[in-house]
């Protein structure tokens, strides 16, 4: 992603129909930040062939420049939003414990302002670019079951239908989410649905939750949830090719700070975080052909099975090895836990611990369970002779090799067909209404792409020449310093 030209929206003139309402949308939008004390400083809503809108330079910026500021009361919370008091009672005295409600909770309220209509909603102007924005994009949510099939297999796939983890970001077990949250918010007060039968409002949710996922903001300390006008029209760079960070000042509200020089006419990115491909396709509806942030996730289902193939004796010993991996926080009763692989490869922390323990022999796990790890001399001793370490080291390998052919086996589509995929697709314009299958299957492809070469270099990574002992035998005990590999960082403001 490097510096790219865009246009201005509104010189859009003589386009085809989506894109002459979409710049009359634009034009609203634009007086309506001004018409809510949105201050734009040498930046406009611009448009872009890849990534539909964006914003753009309106003249040379330099580092440090403050070229947006938002008041805080224009962002749209569930605290500021018109259902406030009816959010609250549903809520009940409880309050809101779950980090996933509350960005339900804002997908209610993006609902509820766009059922108000456009002119009795404080953010009409600015929910109808938001909407169209989505549409117009690849949210997985308006995937069809055949495009979506080609996903089967990946991060993208299992956490969009299976991982119920509460700190997921949208969108994630949409269907559940309306059936237990956003159907009874609506039976409890159906003033605000009047006229809309549950299809229309069902269409209206996925909507919302598109919007949600791929404008909202996790704002501050308290990770409050948020739609913030025209920080939302930036689109994504990696971190290190970002060109504005974003920060909360108590007094001067939510501003954008320049981090690096933009000529005129330039394109302004934001980042949404070191995300790989599979999560921005599952967030956002995207993928970038060159992503520095790759690797994969292996499940612990699959991880046992592995193990299962070394090391026979675990069938066995499996609730005790369970046990055990769950008091360290590395297993859970559902076996929803998932490991990182690395792009080059290599396991992360945790993985190779669990391995570690799921291959020793039984006498070798009850020293484990017995071993006090404050006991500088027990824990030589449990980290075994030259002998003992070879043969769990060799143990470990065979193990991660059984992993990397295995986990292969998910995805519905072989790398072969997946690279031929994305060869062929590699010219299909993303904005573009004739392309939106191709460009689907594209995406896909890549993100499979990315997944299977981890994969494939994890068995490298296990068996290459130089691989040491150590490498491969994490030491106990475990949990220690935090794997910075698994961190996922949010769009969160920063302190200056
Ligand atoms: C926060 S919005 C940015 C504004 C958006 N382009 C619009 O027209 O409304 C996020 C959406 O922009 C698009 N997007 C953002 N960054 C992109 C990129 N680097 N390449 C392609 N599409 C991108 C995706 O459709 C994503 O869901």
């Amino acid at each position: 992603m490097g510096k790219k030209s865009a246009t201005r929206a509104s010189d859009a003139a003589g386009e085809p129909s989506r894109e002459s309402t979409a710049s009359t949308s634009v034009e609203a939008f634009t007086s309506w930040c001004a018409s809510k004390s949105i201050e734009l400083n040498g930046v406009a809503v611009g448009k872009d062939r890849a990534s539909g809108r964006g914003c753009v330079a309106t003249r040379d910026l330099s580092v440090g420049e403050v070229v947006v500021r938002v008041p805080d009361e224009v962002v749209l919370t569930t605290e500021t939003s018109s259902v406030r008091t009816e959010l609250d009672a549903f809520v009940g005295d409880d309050g809101v414990e779950s980090p996933r409600l509350e960005k339900e909770l804002l997908v209610i309220a993006v609902m509820c302002e766009m059922l108000r209509g456009e002119k009795n909603s404080e953010w009409g102007a600015y929910l109808r670019v938001v909407r169209e924005g989505a549409e117009n994009g690849h949210s997985i949510l308006a995937w069809d079951d055949e495009q979506a099939e080609a996903l089967e297999g990946t991060d993208t796939w299992f956490d969009a239908y299976e991982n119920d983890d509460e700190g997921l970001d949208l969108p994630t077990m949409t269907d559940e989410h309306w059936e237990h949250v956003v159907r009874l918010f609506f039976e409890r007060n159906p003033e605000l649905a009047r006229g809309m039968d549950e299809d229309e409002l069902r269409e209206l949710h996925f909507a919302a939750t598109a919007m949600v996922a791929g404008y909202s903001f996790t704002l501050g300390d308290d990770e409050i949830q948020g739609m913030v006008p025209f920080w939302d029209m930036l689109n994504h760079a990696p971190p290190c090719a970002a060109s504005v960070r974003l920060n909360h000042d108590p007094k001067r509200g939510l501003q954008m700070i320049t981090v690096r020089e933009v000529k005129k006419g330039e394109e302004v990115f934001n980042t949404y975080g070191p995300l790989r491909n599979a999560e921005l396709l599952r967030r956002y509806g995207f993928v970038l052909a060159r992503n520095p942030h790759g690797g994969t996730t292996v499940g612990l289902d699959e991880v046992i099975e592995a193990a299962m193939m070394a090391n026979p004796d675990l069938y066995e010993e499996l609730p005790l090895r369970l046990a055990w991996l769950e008091s360290r926080g590395l297993a859970d009763e559902e076996l929803s836990t998932r490991f990182f692989v690395h792009q080059t490869g290599r396991p992360s922390h945790e993985l190779l611990i669990t391995m570690r323990a799921l291959i020793l022999k039984p006498e070798e796990m009850t020293a484990l369970i017995e071993t006090d790890f404050e006991d500088e001399e027990q824990l030589m001793i449990l980290e075994g002779n030259d002998e003992t370490r070879a043969e769990q080291s060799y143990m470990v390998g065979a193990a991660l090799q059984f992993l990397s052919v295995h986990a292969n086996e998910r995805y519905a589509i072989s790398m072969k067909a997946s690279r031929l995929a994305y060869k062929m697709y590699a010219d299909v314009s993303p904005t573009s209404e004739t392309h939106e299958s191709l460009y689907r299957e594209w995406a896909a492809a890549l993100v499979r792409m990315n997944e299977q070469q981890a994969l494939i270099k994890l068995g490298r990574w296990t068996y290459h020449p130089a691989r040491s002992e150590d490498a491969l035998l994490h030491a106990w005990p475990f949990p220690e310093d935090e794997d910075e590999d698994d961190e996922i960082m949010v769009c969160t403001p920063v302190e200056e």
